[in-house]
């Protein structure tokens, strides 16, 4: 086990009704004034909306709202939404949505205070060194933004696809309520359970020092995303699968299953952003499309931890049974496994593997994933 710190400041309020509660832990914080970002106006219709503002107003915290976040996130509604937080002098973010909705609220309450466009601290021309507080009530269980520091958010003009992550951007407090999942359509339900199977192994698979505790973390995690997302296809008012599915998510990319893990790297994402950059595919729906492509040609790089997987995920025998199996299980959901299935030819594949270079350099992999490995990794999914 290498050395680490594990520290994850950010509290998660968790089950039926906390969204409730959200005004009492913006009070807990000094806030009186938040802007309130949202997506589409179906939290106003579902109710969400009314409860989260009567949570606030019960607290004395004015609100001025921002919706319409798309997902696959884009930098020219942040900078709008910096806009208005600077205009109305708001003193924290409150996200009340999905990964697009939190995301961009991150890079919001980071922008607020950069003085510089919002898109360097994306380059990394800045560095981020402060933010406003951040809150969020999650209403759709797959990235992990509920607990982590990380936000992507796409440049629809230069169509580069890239990341923050710093101290100052994890949540304060996010309330997980299943139960307002319930809604959530059937083809996010499966790119979620991709989702959160990629932020499981990317680590997994990839890292130098991978101890076996941490190994064994990944794996409850993804059985039970495997069992939870079953029975939530049959039943999607299953609350007991619902929670244990939204818990499964937190826990795959909030640090823990990286505690002790050493030399890691994440190339399906770095692939996938492309696919999302370049054609507004579901960040779930590429994973699937990539994972499967991308363990084709790596497994032979990590056999042993192949093998495992496909002894511990699927009780069978060898690497390139559990890739099958994990391909076959995808198909079985409905989430999609080749490109084709996106729409994306292979008249696209030279403005991908473009697109995922420039994305090597930013992720630090770029002597490992070189412009013919990306293109046979690209081959494998067509
Ligand atoms: N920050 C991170 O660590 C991290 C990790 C993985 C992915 N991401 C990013 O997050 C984004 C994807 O976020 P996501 O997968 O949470 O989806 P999303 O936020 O984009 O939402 C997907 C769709 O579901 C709808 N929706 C949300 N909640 C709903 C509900 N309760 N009922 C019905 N519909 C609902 C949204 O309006 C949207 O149309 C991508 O841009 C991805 O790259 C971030």
């Amino acid at each position: 086990m290498d050395n680490f710190i594990f520290h994850n400041p950010t509290t998660i309020d968790f089950g039926t009704d906390k969204e409730q509660q959200i005004g009492q832990h913006l009070a807990a914080h000094g806030i009186k004034k938040v802007l309130l970002t949202y997506g589409s106006e179906r939290i106003k219709r579902d109710g969400l909306f009314d409860a989260v503002t009567k949570s606030l107003a019960a607290q004395g915290i004015s609100f001025v709202e921002f919706g319409g976040i798309v997902s696959n996130p884009v930098i020219s509604t942040v900078r709008e939404a910096i806009a208005v937080a600077r205009t109305h002098q708001v003193e924290a973010v409150l996200a009340v949505g999905g990964g697009s909705v939190l995301d961009s609220s991150k890079a919001i309450a980071a922008g607020v205070l950069h003085n510089g466009d919002v898109w360097e601290l994306f380059t990394r021309a800045a560095t981020i060194n402060a933010a406003l507080p951040i809150f969020s009530v999650l209403t759709l269980a797959a990235t992990g933004s509920e607990m982590n520091n990380g936000a992507v958010v796409t440049n629809e003009e230069t169509k580069e696809k890239f990341a923050i992550g710093s101290p100052h951007t994890f949540p304060k407090v996010s309330i997980v309520n299943p139960a307002l999942m319930q809604t959530v359509s059937r083809d996010y339900l499966v790119y979620s359970a991709s989702d959160i199977i990629a932020h499981s192994i990317e680590g997994y698979f990839t890292a130098k020092v991978q101890p076996r505790f941490q190994s064994r973390l990944v794996e409850a995690i993804i059985k039970t995303v495997i069992e939870t997302t079953e029975t939530l296809l049959a039943d999607p008012a299953n609350y007991g699968a619902r929670a244990e599915f939204a818990w499964a998510s937190t826990q795959a990319l909030n640090g823990l299953t990286y505690a002790g893990t050493a030399g890691f790297s994440y190339p399906n994402h770095m692939i996938e952003h492309s696919l999302s950059a370049l054609f507004n595919v579901p960040h779930g729906a590429g994973l699937s499309v990539i994972m499967p492509a991308w363990m084709k040609w790596y497994h032979s790089r990590n056999p042993e931890q192949f093998k495992r997987f496909a002894q511990e995920i699927f009780g069978l025998e060898t690497a390139e049974q559990g890739i099958a199996a994990l391909e076959k299980w995808f198909d079985k959901i409905g989430t999609p496994t080749h490109l084709s299935q996106l729409g994306i030819t292979e008249a696209d594949l030279p403005a991908t593997i473009d697109n995922v270079l420039g994305n090597a350099k930013w992720f630090g992999i770029a002597e490992i994933y070189t412009r013919d490995v990306v293109t046979t990794i690209l081959k494998n999914a067509l």
